[in-house]
């Protein structure tokens, strides 16, 4: 198979591979520490757990979000509720004011 040639990696949790490959999540939110992504790059992705690529991506949009500003429009983005992505984003970074989100189409 041949590969994309990418600028850069990005590692998402397992469970959540089956809604990225299948379109239903296209953005996600990090903290400052990913917060260097840019619009174009072309990202190389694999899972957290055993760094299994599982496709490529190329960055849309990048943008610094409140966490109190998340709304439905972002929980529907990233297929969940609102409730949800609140309580995984803090299971992930605990109590966090800034995120970053990083919009991204399938290659
Ligand atoms: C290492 C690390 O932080 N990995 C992450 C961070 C976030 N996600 C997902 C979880 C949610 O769908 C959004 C919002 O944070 O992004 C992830 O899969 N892996």
């Amino acid at each position: 198979m041949s590969r994309i040639s990418c600028d850069a990696k990005i590692t998402f949790f397992e469970r959540f591979e089956a809604d990225i490959l299948s379109g239903a999540k296209t953005i996600t939110l990090r903290d400052e520490s990913e917060s260097h992504f840019r619009v174009g790059d072309r990202l190389s992705v694999s899972t957290f757990e055993t760094d299994r690529h599982f496709c490529d991506i190329q960055v849309v949009r990048v943008e610094e979000l409140a966490f109190d500003a998340l709304n439905q429009r972002h929980a529907a983005q990233e297929n969940m509720t609102l409730e949800q992505l609140k309580a995984v984003i803090t299971e992930i970074y605990g109590e966090i004011k800034t995120l970053y989100l990083i919009e991204y189409r399938l290659l």
